[in-house]
Order: C-alpha cells, then sequence, then structure tokens
C-alpha cells in the first residue's frame, strides 16, 4: 500500500482504495491509503505545529527546496507523465506536458518567494511611519479534483509552501498516484516535519475534516460547482479563507471572417482534447452563419480523422473517460441533447478497443440553442456543441449568457471584433484564435460568475490568496 505522509514520516491508512487504468480496467496500478477523521486529525495537528517555524524559514531555504522540487519534477517527466496518463486517461504526451508544467510551476514559485514586497508609506499623522506587509496564512488545506492529477495540485501546493505556508492535500480518490510520486519528491526536499502533509482518502471524510477545523486557515479547492458551493459555505460559515475554482460552459465564437483551419483547430483541441475533461474546454461553439455549414462538414472530417485508444498507445489523439461514473455522465447529456433535438452530427457511441475502458467516440451536435441543457450545463467529455448565430453581436450575447465565466474565445481575422471582444466578453480569460484550454503558468488563472470564487490562482497573483496582509504603525 502506498502510504499518506503525514508530520515527516509515511503511515498506513485506515483502509486503502485500488487506482484503476481508466484505458484497461484490468490494470491496477496501486493500492494507496486511506485516512479515516482520526488520521486527518494528526495531520491537522501536524500542520498546526509546524506552521509558526515555517513562516519565520529562510526564503532561501524555502527558494532552494521548490527550486529542487521542480528540477526532479522535470528530469522525471516522461515516467511521471506516463503515470498520469495510466491514471488519469490523458494522452501520454498531454501526461508528460502536464508533468512538465508542474516542474516549471515550482521552478516560477522558488523564485517568486525571493520577490515577495512590502510597502513602507508616510502617515498621514506626524511623527509615523506605516508598513505594509505580507504574511502567511498559516494552514492551507488543499482538496483536488481528478482532471490535472499534478499540474492543479501543484499550482496550488508551490505559492503555499513558498510564502511560508504548511500544507494539507487530498487528492481526488480516483487520482492518487500523481501526487503520491509527487509527495515522495517533496518528501525529500528538507522540509520540516509537518510543513507538507499528504491525507489521502475521501472528499466526504478527509475534506470534511479539513473543512471543519479552526486549525485549517485557508482552503483552496478546484472540482464541481456542487461541491464547490458545499466547500465555500463551510469555509465562511467559520470565516476561513477560501478559493474555488469550479467548471465553466466555454464559448469560442467564430465569426464568418475566420480563418477556416485555425477555427477548427481551436474548437477540436478545446472540446475534444483531454477528453474534454478540462474546466476550460470550449464546451459551446457559436459559429456565424456564413461559416456554419463549412465548419460543420471540417469539423466532421477532423473528428473522423481522430483516433480513440489506450491513453499510453502511440498516436493515439483521445484517450479514455475517466471513470463509469463519468461516462454515464456523459451518455445521459447525449442523451439528453437528442430529446432537446440538437442534430447529432457525429458519434454518440462508445467503442470498443483492445482493452477494458471508458471510450467514448467524440461527440457533436449541431443545430443547438443556447438555452437546450447540453449548452447551459457542464457535461465534461468529449461532447461539442454547435450553436448558430446570425451575427457578431447575436454571438456575443450568447456567450455571454451563461452561469458561468472561466474562459471566452473568438476566432476573427478583425481587429475590430478582436478587440471588442476582449472587452466585453464576461469571463476570467479571454482567448483570441487561439484555444479555451490551455494557459500559462505565470499569469493568474481563474473566472468570474459561477466559475470561481476568492482571489485567482497562479502567477504573481497567487500571493493575494497565500498570504495575510499587515498594516504596522510605527512612531518615530
Ligand atoms: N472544474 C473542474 O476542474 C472539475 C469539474 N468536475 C466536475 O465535477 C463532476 C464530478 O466530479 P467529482 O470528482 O465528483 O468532483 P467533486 O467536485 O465532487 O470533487 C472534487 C474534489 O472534492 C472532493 N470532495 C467531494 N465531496 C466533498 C465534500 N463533501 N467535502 C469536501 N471535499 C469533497 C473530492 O473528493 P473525492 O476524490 O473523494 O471525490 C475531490 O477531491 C464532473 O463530472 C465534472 O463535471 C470534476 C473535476 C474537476
Ligand atoms: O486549460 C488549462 O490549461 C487548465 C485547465 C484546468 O485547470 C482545468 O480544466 O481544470
Amino acid at each position: 500500500m502506498k502510504q499518506n505522509y503525514i508530520n515527516g514520516a509515511w503511515v498506513d491508512g485506515a483502509s486503502s482504495s485500488a487506482n484503476i487504468n481508466p484505458s484497461n480496467t484490468n490494470d491496477i496500478i496501486g493500492h494507496y491509503a486511506q485516512a479515516d477523521a482520526q488520521q486527518t486529525e494528526l495531520a491537522i495537528a501536524a500542520a498546526a505545529a509546524a506552521a509558526p517555524g515555517w513562516a519565520l524559514s529562510n526564503i532561501q531555504v524555502r527558494a532552494d527546496a521548490l527550486d529542487k522540487i521542480g528540477s526532479e519534477i522535470l528530469a522525471r517527466k516522461e515516467e511521471l507523465g506516463t503515470l498520469l496518463s495510466r491514471e488519469e486517461g490523458k494522452t501520454r504526451p498531454e501526461g508528460i506536458g502536464e508533468v512538465a508544467r508542474a516542474g516549471a510551476i515550482f521552478k516560477f514559485f522558488a523564485q517568486e518567494c525571493l520577490r515577495l514586497r512590502g510597502d513602507k508609506l508616510p502617515s498621514v499623522r506626524p511623527n509615523l511611519d506605516v508598513e505594509v506587509t505580507r504574511e502567511p496564512v498559516g494552514v492551507v488545506g488543499i482538496i483536488a479534483p481528478w482532471n490535472f492529477p499534478i499540474a492543479i495540485p501543484s499550482w496550488k501546493i508551490a505559492p503555499a509552501l513558498a510564502y511560508g505556508n504548511c500544507v494539507l492535500i487530498k487528492p481526488a480518490e480516483l487520482v492518487p498516484a500523481s501526487v503520491w510520486a509527487l509527495t515522495e519528491i517533496i518528501s525529500r526536499a528538507g522540509l520540516p516535519p509537518g510543513v507538507f502533509n499528504l491525507v489521502m482518502g475521501r472528499g466526504s471524510v478527509v475534506g470534511q475534516a479539513f473543512l471543519h477545523d479552526r486549525r485549517v486557515n485557508a482552503i483552496s479547492f478546484t472540482g464541481s460547482a456542487a461541491t464547490g458551493a458545499k466547500v465555500a459555505s463551510a469555509a465562511i460559515g467559520r470565516m476561513a479563507k477560501v478559493q474555488i475554482e469550479m467548471g465553466g460552459k466555454n464559448p469560442l465564437i467564430v465569426l464568418n471572417d475566420a480563418d477556416l483551419a485555425t477555427a477548427v483547430n481551436c474548437a477540436v483541441q478545446g472540446s475534444f482534447f483531454s477528453t474534454g475533461q478540462r474546466c476550460t474546454a470550449s464546451s459551446r461553439l457559436i459559429v456565424e452563419k456564413g461559416i456554419y455549414p463549412a465548419f460543420v462538414a471540417a469539423m466532421k472530417e477532423k473528428l473522423a480523422a481522430l483516433t480513440v485508444g489506450d491513453a499510453l498507445g502511440a498516436g493515439i489523439d483521445i484517450g479514455p473517460v475517466v471513470d463509469q461514473s463519468q461516462l454515464d455522465q456523459d451518455m445521459e447529456y447525449i442523451g439528453i441533447g437528442r430529446e432537446e433535438g440538437a442534430t447529432l452530427a457525429f458519434g454518440g457511441d462508445r467503442i470498443e478497443c483492445a482493452t477494458p475502458g471508458f471510450f467514448l467516440r467524440p461527440t457533436l451536435f449541431t443545430e443547438c440553442s443556447n438555452d437546450m441543457r447540453i449548452s447551459r450545463e457542464e457535461i465534461f467529455g468529449p461532447v461539442g456543441m454547435v450553436i448558430p448565430a446570425d451575427s457578431y453581436e447575436h454571438a456575443l450575447a450568447m456567450a455571454n449568457d451563461t452561469e458561468f465565466g472561466l474562459a471566452s474565445g473568438i476566432v476573427t481575422t478583425s481587429l475590430k471584433y478582436a478587440t471588442h471582444f476582449k472587452r466585453h466578453a464576461e469571463a476570467g480569460m479571454v482567448m483570441v484564435n487561439v484555444p479555451t484550454a490551455g494557459v500559462d503558468y505565470h499569469v493568474p488563472f481563474g473566472g468570474r460568475k459561477g466559475s470561481s470564487y476568492g482571489s485567482r490562482e497562479q502567477g504573481t497573483h497567487a500571493a493575494e490568496f497565500f498570504t495575510t496582509v499587515k498594516t504596522a504603525y510605527c512612531g518615530v
């Protein structure tokens, strides 16, 4: 059994669970510990005990530790990327890319912790100086989703440690292997006991314990909107700092003047790569009527040329859906789309491969309207939908008509429309002539409306969440 890591030691869980390869359900990757409430309490106590010392730790020590972690991740990116693809089902190149991104994130925050600035200001009163500084929040509880098994944990862990916080992390039950491997690397980076703790287990046990324990000063969560809302209200209920990243129903507008090849590439990458299991996926393709027939024909041709299969296989474009329950959700929405009267232009069925896995043919609905359930609810699978638009203004109105606001994209050769769209898209991230999915690691990540709550993740903006501001008045 792969153990939990608590207070600087590897410890057995109260029970264990099997980690299964979604490309081949006969392949058990390993058995991973599951903490109960008592073990989670021990981890929280260890983090709380370590927090005062780590808050005052030398920033060079932190920078060196993070840099060392980043270097080892990068050096082992092929091995770790293979493991990630085996447990989550994204293709091996996607898995390796995600691991490389995690390594880069640790190296970025190794530098960032040397750059934390404060301000010294004159006071409005005589003989007084004012200093504004940032201090660690204390103990941070991280609750991670399954769709980015190493990048999302890394973009929460690295800034937390960089700014002097102690970490408790609970990976999603479906994908413990990548975070376990990351923990093994972190365990050799020289951090004092209790500064970093891995607590694998159920959300309803471990996650709940983080949420309700007052020693956990901040909660950073990524996952579904339904769980996110519960996490936010529990954290706010006891006045903990909270950062929630949830879903999207991200539009990609294609205007009549778009380059067709660019439009199809953005749509296919954004809607179907990583099996569509991204909160930034282009889940609504809003296409102006002049280019609509050519766009749909080119999409069908492109989808027919994609190869679906074992995530670790050579030449595979799309791996399996992550598990049976996600596959059931995808199939249910395909049924809903049919019932709502959308045209099933491609796919809609499962694919049998050489191994037993959760393979679904990329599916495209056309002739959709923006008020259908498939256009409003996050499906989180390789299911795209095309909505016709009369004009740019009509397309923009539909793009913004959603309860979400994570990413919003446009494909156009018009500077006028691109500029207008950047200003008027109601989303945290706006993409012009690039897919809605796929972001840089050194700039803010997050959304508006029902997609996000709390301050942005990643880049220098991460300091906002992982530090707290102190204003000191000093008589002179
Ligand atoms: N926007 C995004 O990035 C993501 C969106 N999703 C969406 O969510 C749907 C369901 O996926 P699912 O994995 O169940 O997502 P959840 O939001 O339920 O899970 C995300 C994380 O929260 C934990 N969790 C679950 N319930 C609680 C709770 N009551 N208290 C504290 N923590 C909890 C989970 O633990 P455990 O591992 O035990 O479940 C997991 O670590 C998907 O179909 C998709 O639509 C999913 C993943 C990412
Ligand atoms: O698109 C990306 O690169 C990041 C997406 C993401 O974090 C997500 O889908 O959960």
